[in-house]
């Protein structure tokens, strides 16, 4: 009997993973990206691992559409469904609008989830509320609650606060697009050591193995992938060859402008992904001292230089308000400040990072901001560059830091960031502010400043 075979089969491992992984990130208020980096099961093949992980980091990005429509379409209460049971229902809907699975697939696999991890009824309601939506699938219900940001929020899966902060300030059309561009596949940015390998050279290897990839249009050593899992396989990070690095990241060195033979300081460095293109760009000549506060965060740092064979990086573990008393003398030629911040222009890459941060995160950090910059401001040698950077679009964060930077010291003019980077991405202060739907990238802000005396 063919009902009988398919309940004896093996579970699919991935997507019993998947619910696995759910669960705890629930209970456990364990971050996405920490779990896929260290929690799958050992016994998974890597194949089954990818899966799991695609589907935790989809599910996770989508929820709060997901939820939505498994209310409209559950007929009991669906805020007193039992958990277990809410993750298959996640799954077979995330399968069945945003997978290639064949929809008679995801849904046969949902019930047999449900069966096996829930209870041999729970199949039936699977089924149940997973083929209603199945039926609406080209006319899914929309949320109509009457506020634009509450519907957007839903319809886009993100926390409404964050909606109603974009929607004052980029208006309807700005905000949808950037919606959508956080809920799309990026695409991943990496440099490449072109002292060492060229970037067509990659470029083929990479195009040998099938992975979709093509050179980086704003930056002659940087290549774009849709798949960073090929580049790990094939240990190119490892031999030194390449680094995963977002361009707007890029950018921000290139606004540095480092030079060899200079005194560079990188004020808020690990894991060094901005410190090793620093030294990389001075061909490894000069001094470019690398501090960051977590002790060990600064091991990343080391690992990288070494890794990419950098021996003009001197990583230190410090916290940055320490730093002008502790060397007095320390007068950097540039100094680079890339601050911890909301980390809103990420959240493309970053599947939970939304549901993580809450509106109250952003006035905490603009006065650590604050304080980051008037320290690295005293390491600046007069004459020489600062670079201010975050990797949000918030202008708390951003302009607003810097204009109340240069009131409080008028030793300090802004230098237009052009010569450096693409017009197209410089603000009318002269600030570089990417927009990820149009520059597909991280959404990232830098401000290039000279101290004048
Ligand atoms: C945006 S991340 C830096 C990313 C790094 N520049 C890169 O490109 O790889 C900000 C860093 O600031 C560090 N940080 C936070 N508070 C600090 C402080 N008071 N002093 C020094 N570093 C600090 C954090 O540990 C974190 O590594």
């Amino acid at each position: 009997m063919p009902r009988a075979r398919a309940s004896r089969k093996r579970l699919d491992p991935a997507r019993r993973e998947a619910v696995r992984l759910l669960q705890r990130i629930e209970t456990d208020q364990a971050y996405v990206n920490r779990l896929i980096s260290a929690g799958l099961t050992d016994e998974l093949e890597p194949e089954a691992g990818r899966r799991a992980t695609e589907y935790v980091a989809g599910i996770t990005r989508w929820r709060r559409w997901l939820d939505f429509l498994l209310a409209q379409a559950y007929r009991g209460r669906y805020d007193k469904m039992e958990p277990r049971l809410r993750y298959v229902l996640y799954l077979g809907l995330y399968e069945l609008l945003f997978t290639d699975t064949p929809p008679y697939a995801a849904l046969h696999e949902a019930v047999e989830l449900a069966r096996r991890l829930v209870r041999p009824q729970a199949g039936a309601v699977v089924n149940a509320v997973l083929r209603t939506l199945l039926r609406q699938r080209d006319f899914l219900p929309q949320p109509q609650t009457g506020d634009t940001a509450e519907d957007l929020a839903i319809r886009y899966s993100h926390p409404t606060w964050m909606v109603q902060h974009w929607l004052a300030r980029y208006g309807p059309a700005e905000t949808e697009a950037l919606l959508r561009y956080n809920n799309e596949r990026p695409w991943f940015g990496v440099r490449v050591r072109t002292d060492r390998i060229a970037r067509h050279v990659v470029l083929h290897r990479l195009a040998d193995r099938g992975v979709e990839a093509e050179p980086s249009p704003v930056l002659d050593d940087f290549i774009r992938v849709r798949r960073l899992g090929p580049i790990l396989e094939d240990r190119l990070i490892e031999k030194g060859l390449l680094a995963v690095q977002d361009e707007s990241a890029g950018l921000v060195v290139r606004l540095l402008d480092p030079h060899p033979e200079e005194t560079i300081v990188d004020a808020c460095a690990a894991p060094g992904g901005k410190t090793t293109y620093i030294a990389t760009r001075m061909r490894d000549h000069g001094r470019v001292l690398a501090f960051d506060v977590h002790a060990r965060r600064v091991e990343l740092i080391r690992k990288a230089a070494l890794q990419q064979g950098l021996t003009s990086i001197v990583a230190e573990a410090v916290d940055l308000r320490e730093v002008p008393t502790r060397y007095p003398d320390l007068q950097a030629d540039r100094v680079l400040l890339d601050v911890p911040c909301t980390g809103l222009g990420v959240l493309a890459k970053r599947a939970d990072l939304r549901w993580h941060r809450q509106p109250e995160d952003l006035s905490e950090l603009v006065q650590l901001q604050d304080e980051l910059l008037e320290a690295a401001a005293r390491l600046v040698r007069p004459g020489g560059v600062l670079v201010y950077s975050t990797c949000t679009i918030e202008p708390e964060e951003n302009e607003e830091r810097i204009r109340a930077f240069l009131a409080r010291h008028p030793n300090f003019t802004v230098e237009r960031a052009d010569a450096w980077v693409p017009a197209a991405m410089v603000t009318a202060e002269g600030f570089f502010a990417t927009w990820p739907p149009r520059d597909q990238m991280d959404g990232a802000f830098a401000a290039r400043l000279r101290r004048t005396s």
